[in-house]
């Protein structure tokens, strides 16, 4: 595969596009603090000065940024993605938005002879360093089976569900999952310390039963703790409850656990909690009155 370009150099972004370094793969990076390239270069990496600068360069480019804004920012701004986008490059956008911010962008690519796949992931930090993400691409199949042999690099698993806004719903419909799981997870957890049980005596239950998952077994020991190692920020599951319950909106599905999750994990921003790991919705629970 031709060389790639990479915007966005978060804990996602700079563990994936780490991966591709050291599977062989040329990379062009770039991120909004450039600073963050540094580690990058070190490992091989060309620099790009800016997201239209890196679409110039390479023929295909992956991004993997916060949230719509970002998203869009890119692409439409200044020196963005659009000013260098044409014939024969491909632009792979791996962020979680919503399907409209990624309709818009794949109209926009469309309209200047460019090719667009949404390709968000599931999987956080540790799947993404040791390219075992799930990856949900929709949009051009052609686009799709090209970054095959980096999506191969980057993940387990690919799917490819069609047309584009298809891999953001999917995105978006698992991690409505999981924050309502995380909260039910920490109510739990609380019930067992408030009721006189021990919680790591309830991990080892949880483990050997129905309802065992990796995400139970890998934040619970933590939680016990009062620790949020930021893996998956939580500002931005808020953000994905927040589209996830605008999809409900859009199609008259009511989701009042999903509402409630999202209100604990609007609490714990407003606690100051958003750069912590979304487990830290587990404060919301230990902050409530009666749990002194
Ligand atoms: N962490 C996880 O477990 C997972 C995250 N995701 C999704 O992947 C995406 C990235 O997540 P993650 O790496 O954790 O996030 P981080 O917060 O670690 O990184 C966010 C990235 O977006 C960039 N960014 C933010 N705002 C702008 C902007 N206005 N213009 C340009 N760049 C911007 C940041 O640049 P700068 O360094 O300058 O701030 C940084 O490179 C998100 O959509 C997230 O929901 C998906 C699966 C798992
Ligand atoms: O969007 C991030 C979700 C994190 C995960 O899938 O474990």
């Amino acid at each position: 595969m031709e060389e790639i370009g990479f915007l966005g150099l978060g804990i996602m972004g700079k563990a994936m596009s780490m991966n591709l370094l050291r599977h062989g793969f040329k990379v062009t990076v770039w991120n909004r603090t450039l600073s963050r390239c540094d580690d990058l270069v070190k490992h091989g990496a060309t620099i790009g000065e800016t997201p239209a600068a890196v679409i110039k360069k390479c023929k295909y480019t992956i991004a993997m940024l916060s949230d719509p804004a970002a998203a869009l920012s890119v692409v439409f701004d200044q020196h963005g993605v659009l000013e260098q986008i044409c014939s024969g490059k491909g632009y792979i956008d791996m962020s979680t938005v919503d399907a409209e911010t990624s309709s818009k962008i794949s109209e926009a690519i469309a309209a200047k002879g460019g090719h667009f796949l949404e390709a968000p992931v599931s999987g956080s930090k540790k799947p993404a360093e040791d390219g075992q993400l799930v990856i949900l691409a929709a949009g051009e199949k052609a686009l799709y089976e090209a970054a095959l042999p980096a999506f191969d690099v980057l993940g387990k698993k690919s799917f490819f569900l069609g047309h584009v806004g298809n891999g953001a719903k999917m995105k978006l419909v698992v991690n409505m999952i999981m924050g309502s799981m995380m909260n039910a997870f920490s109510e739990g957890l609380m019930l067992a310390d408030k009721s006189g049980l021990n919680p790591q005596t309830l991990l080892d239950v949880l483990d050997l039963g129905a309802i065992a998952n990796p995400m139970f077994k890998m934040k619970g020991p933590s939680m016990i703790q009062s620790s949020y190692p930021p893996a998956f920020p939580l500002k931005h599951q808020q953000k994905d409850m927040r589209l996830a319950l605008a999809l409900g909106d859009e199609n008259s599905v009511p989701m009042p656990v999903a509402a409630a999750a999202n209100e604990a994990f609007k609490k714990a921003r407003s606690m100051g909690l958003g750069d912590l790991d979304f487990s830290a919705v587990h404060e919301t629970v230990k902050s409530s009155k009666g749990s002194s």
